[in-house]
């Protein structure tokens, strides 16, 4: 399908073409089950009604305690690229990546911030805006976990109630097997649901579910994008024209 908007430079590489909604990791844990697109966000793209969406830069912070791999993470969708030396991220830093959503350009910023104490309030002053966040922690590690509640609450004190996606991603899947990652696994679940938020487990080592997961955040971004759009724009026409055209559901539902 192709964009009836002019994107910014070049054109997005094949593996950032997403067509249809991406799968969840775990039912269990899950902010939508829908398999499409709402259906007011596919009817507006197949009449190229999407407004300033293909414009628009979302913003992604990903926040965790140090040494859970973050940055690796982050690396790793961006560059496909992994390290194994550890070098602390200082303050902030981010990537912009760019994908074409049924048929729309899309752009992501993803903030990497420090998990070290000492640039915490560095990083904080990055916190706002955020359209989603994306707590991180070590599967081997528990306390990482434990410590996610805090780092969410610190983002979202930043931000508007309601107006952020929160996934909770437990790192290097590679390390674990069986009846240990099960347990982590069912442990994070348990808390994603506390959270509200969605789990995933990834290797940046591996690289597996890499992809799939900034492909979901991505998707779901998108898709509140264009709601939250129609809804302005809904909000701004006549009487007579609300009522032949009814408003889409709050975007902050899609949570529910
Ligand atoms: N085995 C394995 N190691 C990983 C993985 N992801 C990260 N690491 C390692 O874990 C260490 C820390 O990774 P970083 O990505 O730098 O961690 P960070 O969360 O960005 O740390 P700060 O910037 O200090 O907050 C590095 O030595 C990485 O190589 C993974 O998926 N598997
Ligand atoms: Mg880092």
């Amino acid at each position: 399908m192709k964009s009836s908007l002019t994107p910014l430079g070049p054109p997005v590489s094949r593996d950032r073409i997403i067509d249809t909604l991406p799968k969840w990791y775990t039912p269990d844990a899950c902010l939508q089950l829908r398999e499409h697109f709402h259906g007011q966000v596919s009817a507006a793209y197949q009449r190229r009604n999407t407004g300033t969406v293909g414009l628009k830069l979302s913003k992604v912070v990903v926040v965790g305690d140090l040494y859970v791999g973050k940055t690796s993470l982050i690396h790793r969708f961006c560059k496909n690229v992994f390290d194994r030396d550890y070098k602390a991220t200082i303050g902030v830093d981010f990537e912009i990546e760019r994908f074409e959503i049924a048929g729309i350009p899309y752009s992501l910023q993803i903030w990497d911030t420090a998990g070290q104490e000492k640039f915490k309030c560095i990083a904080s002053a990055y916190y706002r805006g955020a359209q989603v966040i994306i707590t991180a922690f070590d599967l081997t590690d528990v306390q990482t976990l434990e410590h996610t509640r805090q780092w969410l609450e610190d983002a979202l004190r930043e931000n508007e109630m309601g107006s952020c996606f929160i996934f909770l991603v437990g790192t290097k899947k590679d390390l674990l097997s069986g009846a240990a990652c099960e347990q982590a696994e069912a442990e994070a679940v348990h808390l994603a649901n506390e959270m509200q938020a969605e789990y995933w487990s990834v290797s940046a080592k591996t690289g597996e579910n890499v992809k799939a997961f900034f492909s979901r955040v991505a998707a779901l971004a998108f898709e509140q994008s264009v709601l939250q759009d129609l809804e302005k724009r809904n909000s701004t026409q006549p009487q007579e024209w609300r009522e032949i055209h009814p408003r889409p559901r709050k975007a902050r539902g899609l949570l529910a």
